[in-house]
């Protein structure tokens, strides 16, 4: 079900906003599947509430892991989990949405229960790449139905344990694979050899934050040669843990700064970080805004004009980049996105539609976009059911009147507030300048 047509905010004066981000949907997601296998009762603080970990925390659930809502510090409910008991047999099945996460991440859990888990999702997860994960669940001893298309539906049959050892699989299309193989490892009879056999691997800073949240938790991780990650069969400690606020989410919000040629705040931004959206502030000034951390406090303002930028491997970024490109005054490249085809939608396709729908200039290249300037109109721009092309059409209605998206509503995959916190946003610019 779609929303109304929502129309975009424009920004007739500079912004001047401090914006709250919710919680990280990647470290949700994850500490939710490891709060699933831990030693012990964990507990989420912060966590995020948005439709992909409601879909998670229901994947878990029919799986056997007990997960309660506890009023925390905050708005947000924390989560305390009991994990899905040893030897748990299991007869489920799994709605995974358009969860990434949730479709790649809970079938090697499923592998480890006994008895069959089914997975199948909205129809647009249902051309979303599986192969790897079919395949490496078969290579680990594991046995799939209707998998054989690389495709949702289909069915684990789990036995109670799960071999492990080596496996190879190509992962050029999504770091998700190996993420997902990688968070259950250490359950694994034998732990995990996992090799990637493909060109690249797209994403690479979410590989490094499931590494770093397992070697957290004291689970041993030798990912030292390329390509190659070796997992020891041990122990997940039981965690408690704050969840830090999402910083690709934070992107669109920051992006208005530029868009406005006004100033963005974010309070309470992480020092120390595993989060790609870390990167917008080495982005951002290429686009010509000025990026500051101080006290923990990021200040984006935006320059006299966005300047195009060339850029490689922004990931889950790259919408809310493509936004900023299309209003930018010289040409700009965005490299290291092929993989994004495989995304909610296919994000290349969809990008150059809806920029060019609105007057401007986009082609897809083989792996990413080049946008050259060019004055834009307003119009309807289409959301494709995907949370970062909806914000990508709000980041544009900011600096160009008459902008309207389609389906603004589909932000609640990981930002349910987000058409509130938007207006809240630009509500404060009025407000200071009454
Ligand atoms: O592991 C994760 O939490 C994610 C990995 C990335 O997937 P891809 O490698 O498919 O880009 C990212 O784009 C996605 O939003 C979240
Ligand atoms: C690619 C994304 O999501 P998912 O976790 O569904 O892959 C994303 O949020 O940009």
């Amino acid at each position: 079900m779609t929303s109304a047509p929502w129309p975009a905010p424009f920004a007739a004066t500079p912004l001047d906003a401090t914006v709250t981000i919710p919680a990280s949907k990647s470290l949700t997601n994850r500490y939710l599947v490891l709060a699933a296998v831990a030693d012990g009762v964990c507990r989420l603080r912060a966590p995020l509430a948005s439709r992909d970990s409601d879909l998670m925390i229901q994947a878990l659930r029919a799986l056997g892991a007990g997960i309660q809502e506890v009023p925390g510090s905050g708005p947000v409910p924390d989560l305390v989990v009991t994990p899905i008991p040893a030897g748990h047999c299991v007869d489920a099945s799994v709605d995974c949405g358009l969860a990434g996460t949730v479709m790649r991440f809970v079938p090697p859990l499923a592998a480890l229960l006994s008895g069959e888990v089914s997975f199948d999702g909205d129809p647009a997860a249902r051309v979303r790449p599986m192969a790897p994960i079919v395949a490496a669940l078969a290579g680990l001893g594991v046995k799939v139905s209707d998998g054989a298309d690389g495709l949702m539906p289909f069915t684990v049959h789990g036995t109670g344990t799960v071999r492990g050892g080596h496996v190879a699989i190509d992962a050029a299309g999504s770091s998700q694979f190996i993420s997902a193989i990688l968070l259950v490892a250490a359950r694994f009879t034998q732990g995990l050899h996992l090799e990637h056999t493909g060109e690249s691997v797209p994403s690479v800073d979410h590989i490094s934050m499931t590494v770093q949240v397992l070697r957290s938790l004291g689970v041993t991780v030798d990912d030292s040669t390329p390509k190659h990650w070796i997992v020891a069969p041990g122990p997940i400690a039981a965690f408690d843990v704050v969840l830090e606020q999402d910083l690709s989410n934070a992107g669109p919000f920051l992006a208005a700064a530029l868009a406005s040629r006004g100033t963005v705040r974010i309070p309470n931004w992480p020092l120390n970080t595993t989060q790609v959206g870390d990167k917008w502030r080495e982005i951002l000034p290429q686009f010509g805004a000025t990026v500051s951390l101080d006290d923990g406090v990021l200040t984006v303002t935006g320059g006299p004009e966005i300047l195009g930028v060339d850029i490689a491997d922004t990931s889950e970024l790259a919408p809310s980049a493509a936004a900023l490109c299309a209003l930018a005054t010289g040409p700009s490249r965005l490299r290291g996105i092929a993989h994004l085809r495989g995304h909610e939608t296919d994000r290349l396709a969809a990008l150059v539609a809806e920029i060019n729908a609105l007057g401007g200039n986009a082609v897809e290249t083989p792996d990413g976009l080049i946008i050259n300037p060019a004055p834009l109109h307003g119009g309807v721009f289409h959301s494709y059911e995907d949370h970062r092309m909806a914000t990508a059409g709000a980041i544009i209605g900011l600096a160009v009147p008459g902008v309207t998206v389609e389906d603004i509503a589909t932000t609640a995959k990981t930002m349910p507030a987000f058409p509130q916190m938007w207006a809240d946003m630009v509500a404060q610019t009025t407000v200071t300048e009454a």
